[in-house]
Formats: structure tokens, sequence, C-alpha cells
């Protein structure tokens, strides 16, 4: 089965708008690349700026969280309507620092992930587990969870178009990335919860990233792997780096 590749670079809250675009303009030619969907998931106040930027060329602009109401007194937080109207294309959901310091749920998730598919977004849903949910063996189990109560009530034609991104909490921005093995086995689990709760054609279409400190020499070998279909990239999206891990062959 082959699955196109896609690599999206997860800015987190780094960059003003005006860095944003300087880094854009900077990384626009390194990270061409016909086989690779190119993503960058920009600060909130970067977004227009950013797809403006990016209409001539292969990158698709992501935000990094999204609230799952229409509109209405939620101060503080963007609609999805917001996010298509301007031209995103992509949302990250459930990153692990938003469970972390901002208490989102499974079951948030969730409502994020209906919300993002009923207005065209592309979620990018992730999961992962601590280092001492590592060490008690309780990885699978986790990820099992996570995974099937973000994808409730996903119909199976959505299903195959989510993205699904594996990301180690104790491998994220530490310079400590998960072998190719270890994250090759959750990736393949991944895969197969997806294909126990829709079927085989699901599970061979649905895209699966690692997450965890890539970076221009790791990501060949990580990209490799059966089940990872591309990478959600931290620390490394924000320099010339990212050139290299998006042609990562
Ligand atoms: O969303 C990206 C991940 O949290 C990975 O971050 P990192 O590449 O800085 O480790």
């Amino acid at each position: 089965m082959m699955r196109k590749m896609i690599i999206a670079g997860n800015w987190k809250m780094n960059k003003t708008p005006r860095e944003a675009l300087a880094l854009i303009e900077e990384l626009k030619p390194l990270v061409k690349n016909d086989d690779v969907d190119v993503v960058f998931c920009t600060p909130y106040v970067s977004l227009v700026l950013a797809v403006e930027a990016t209409k001539d060329c292969n990158i698709e602009i992501g935000a990094q969280n999204m609230y799952f109401e229409e509109s209405g007194a939620y101060t503080g937080e963007i609609a999805p309507n917001m996010l298509t109207e301007i031209g995103v294309k992509y949302v990250v959901l459930g990153h692990s620092e938003r469970r972390e310091y901002f208490g989102e749920t499974n079951e948030i998730v969730n409502k994020k992930v209906l919300k993002a598919i009923e207005h065209g977004l592309t979620p990018i849903i992730c999961c992962g587990e601590t280092l001492e949910q590592r060490e008690q063996g309780i990885t699978v189990d986790l990820i099992r969870a996570q995974i099937k109560v973000a994808l409730k009530d996903v119909a199976k034609e959505d299903a195959k178009n989510v993205v699904l991104a594996y990301e180690p909490i104790w491998a994220i921005g530490t310079g400590k990335t998960a072998t190719s093995k270890q994250a090759e086995e959750v990736c393949a689990a991944i895969r197969q919860v997806v294909k126990e709760v829709y079927d085989q054609e699901v599970a061979d279409a649905v895209r699966i990233q690692y997450g965890g400190s890539v970076n221009a020499g790791n990501a060949k070998e990580l990209f490799a792997m059966e089940n990872i279909d591309g990478g959600l990239v931290g620390g490394a999206s924000l320099k010339a780096d990212f050139g290299k891990v998006v042609n990562y062959k």
C-alpha cells in the first residue's frame, strides 16, 4: 500500500508574524518535494500571512488547535470556520502539550475531531505515552484508548483522511528519539486499532506520523519504517534543517 508521506512542522508557540514570514521564505525552496505533503502549523496570528505566503508553492498551512463549537461566548477560542475561511487545511488536535497544560481529554479531542471533519479540515490527531507509562508496560493500551475515543463516531470515509501522530511524550523536545523499532511498533499497533474500529481499507489508507525529536539525522531511518508515513516535527521545523527532513531520502 503506497501512502503519500506527510511531514508537518509544529511551530508551537514560536515566531512572531514577521519572523514567521521570514522563516517561510527561507524554507520554501528547501521543502520542495512532490512525494511529500508538507504542512506548516504556525501560531494563529500568523495563519493569514502564512496562507498568503505559501499560495505559490507546495506548502499547506495548519493550525495547532481549534475549539469544537461553531461560535459564541468562548473567550479566547478559535472556531473551525475562522480557519477554513482563511485557507487553513489542517489542524493539530490533542497534542500532548494541550493535554498536559490545558486539560484536554480524549473526549474533548473527539469533539474537536468531529467538528474539524465537519468543516473539511484534516485533523492531525496526536497520541503518546509518558515515560512512566512506557515503563509500566501500558503504552499500547493507552494509545488504543486515545485513538478509539478520538475516532468515536467518525465515519469510515472520513477516517481514511485523518492523520494520526504518535508522539512518545518522553521524546518530545528532549533530543531523545524513540528508536525506529520502538516507533514502528507503536505505529503498527495504531494501524491495528484502526483496522479493528473500521477495516483493512481504512487501516491501509490512514497516515500515521511519528513525532519526537525528529531531525535531519534520524528522519531517513524513521520514515523508512513500514507503518510510519511521515513526521510531526517540532524544534527542527523552525530551521533550515526542516528542508533536510522533508527531503529525507
Ligand atoms: O509536535 C511536535 C512534537 O511535539 C515534537 O517536538 P520536537 O520535534 O521538538 O521533539
